[in-house]
């Protein structure tokens, strides 16, 4: 893609963010009004050693992000002298050491839906108490955050407790190895992280936005890996070397934060649902930070350089579009994610069949790792076109009990859906959303949501749009769906959803 919108005299000022993703990385050039420039983008590969664990060589991914840093400015026919700053954002909780003088990975990077840190998770709950992490980190102990993780790798990888222990590695989130290797790696490169990043390790205090120095003693964590926790928007160095030497490297966030902010998702109970590999479902709820009682997490959303941080309650779903990634590359059912939905629509519903993919055990608002996948309903009636429905509407119930926590939680009601992601192009899941959460959805011109997100933190830091204000008018709607569905009739299918989900529990037990 390579398109300009300006007039030809219009001096050429531009952002760029990066957007380390699960499954790809990828740089996007934006202009002042926020329209895509240039895009390019490099998938990395996924490596499973064993059930239930995900890996990804941080190494192929910086690489990765070189290249298409170096691609985006060729295809919008720029050079870093256009580029005012660049934003990063990123896959959150996937877990990083490295050596701080080779800048080597020292063990590939564990990725946020691996589960191998289970056991030691229960045994943390048993030992501090599942209660205190949650009301000093806004997060239940799981294996989902990066904390235990930096504990697995330290307690199984030879000699690296040594190593950390005489401050040879550091620890980073991928928005750490990112920033880190640009600002000069081994020499001189900044080793910090922001907020939103740092607020999924389970080591961030909630309300001092600084690491909790008892909860990380207490997961067995050594201090001097840890980044420097900044705010999501301002400069932390300057890029060395490269196709961007001398660019300002000035904002960092969390994908889904990202995505919260690219949404302009700026006032109190507005939020919006991501979804690519998995999906988010984040809520702004302001300066303060809301307790979750219905099985969701408390998160930072962002903050802007000095200004206070604003919070926010996020659902997040492990596996969505995974699903329809796995009936692909793993079934092949389908030669292509789009395929899924001339597949479903080749039926007029489910047949009777509900899955639950809780590959990852389940998320939002369960967190049960012992839970595992189910197709329930099955008959010799259900055919292949049947399953294809099921994978998409499990996408839409598992957005719909998120959406019921929410609102018990905040007691607000969500009054239309703003959604962005690679999923988005589904016409029939977005079609099923609206109905089974009964309110429209809506998806923006620019569904490239993250890297918006992430270009506006990092242009609002250098100066290049003037406040928040500026940003909300470049929100423009691209489409919308709304709800069809016969309440009975959507009552009737969320019964036998739940009860779908109830047979996915208790599949592993304390000797698996
Ligand atoms: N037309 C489609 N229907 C259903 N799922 C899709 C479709 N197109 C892409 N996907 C899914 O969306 C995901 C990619 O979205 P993306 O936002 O790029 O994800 P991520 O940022 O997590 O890598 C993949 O899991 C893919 O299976
Ligand atoms: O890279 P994505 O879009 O799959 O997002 C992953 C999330 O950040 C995990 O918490």
């Amino acid at each position: 893609m390579s398109e300009t919108h300006e007039p030809a005299d219009a001096p050429r000022e531009y952002i760029a963010a990066i957007d380390q993703g699960t499954t790809s990385s990828r740089c996007i050039v934006f202009d002042r009004d926020g329209r895509i420039v240039s895009v390019d983008q490099k998938e990395h590969e996924q490596i499973f050693p064993k059930p239930g664990w995900v890996e990804h060589d941080a190494a192929e991914i910086w690489t990765n992000v070189q290249e298409v840093v170096a691609g985006a400015l060729e295809k919008a026919g720029i050079t870093r002298e256009h580029v005012k700053a660049i934003g990063i954002t990123n896959q959150r909780e996937t877990t990083l050491l490295w050596d701080k003088a080779t800048g080597e990975p020292v063990h590939n990077a564990i990725v946020w839906q691996d589960t191998r840190t289970d056991a030691l998770c229960r045994e943390l709950g048993r030992n501090v108490g599942q209660d205190r992490f949650r009301r000093e980190t806004g997060l239940p102990l799981a294996s989902y955050f990066a904390g235990p993780k930096i504990r697995w790798l330290l307690d199984n990888v030879p000699g690296l407790r040594e190593r950390a222990d005489r401050g040879e590695l550091l620890f980073g989130t991928m928005d750490s190895w990112v920033i880190w290797n640009l600002t000069g790696g081994p020499e001189g490169g900044v080793h910090v992280t922001d907020v939103t990043n740092a607020s999924r390790t389970l080591l961030m205090n909630l309300r001092t936005l600084d690491w909790d120095q008892r909860i990380v003693s207490s997961i067995g964590v050594p201090p001097s890996v840890l980044p420097e926790i900044r705010s999501s928007a301002e400069v932390y160095g300057t890029a060395k070397g490269g196709v961007l030497d001398g660019v300002p490297v000035a904002s960092a966030l969390g994908d889904q934060q990202a995505a919260l902010f690219g949404q302009t998702c700026f006032g109190v109970g507005e939020g919006k649902s991501t979804y690519g590999t998995g999906t988010f479902l984040l809520m702004n709820t302001g300066t303060e930070a809301i307790n979750s009682y219905a099985g969701l997490i408390t998160t930072v959303g962002y903050r802007i350089g000095e200004q206070a941080p604003v919070y926010a309650l996020e659902g997040s779903i492990a596996i969505t579009g995974a699903l329809v990634q796995w009936m692909r590359d793993q079934m092949g059912l389908i030669n292509s994610a789009a395929e899924i939905e001339t597949l479903a629509r080749s039926v007029e519903d489910n047949g009777g069949a509900y899955f639950v993919p809780a590959f990852s055990g389940l998320f939002a608002p369960y967190w049960r790792s012992d839970a595992r996948g189910v197709i329930s309903g099955l008959t010799r009636y259900v055919t292949k076109a049947h399953i294809a429905r099921a994978v998409l509407e499990a996408t839409a119930w598992q957005t719909r009990e998120i959406v019921d926590a929410m609102k018990k939680d905040s007691g607000m009601e969500l009054t239309t859906l703003k959604v962005d992601g690679g999923m988005t192009s589904n016409n029939l899941l977005m079609q099923n959303i609206s109905d089974f959460l009964d309110v429209p959805v809506v998806r923006p011109m620019v569904s490239e949501t993250t890297c918006l997100g992430a270009a506006y933190a990092a242009g609002l830091a250098v100066g290049f749009w003037t406040d928040i204000e500026d940003l909300r008018h470049n929100w423009r709607r691209a489409a919308e769906w709304t709800p069809q569905m016969d309440a009975a009739e959507r009552d009737r299918e969320y019964k036998f959803w739940l009860k779908a989900v109830q047979r996915t529990m208790g599949w592993l037990d304390e000797e698996n």
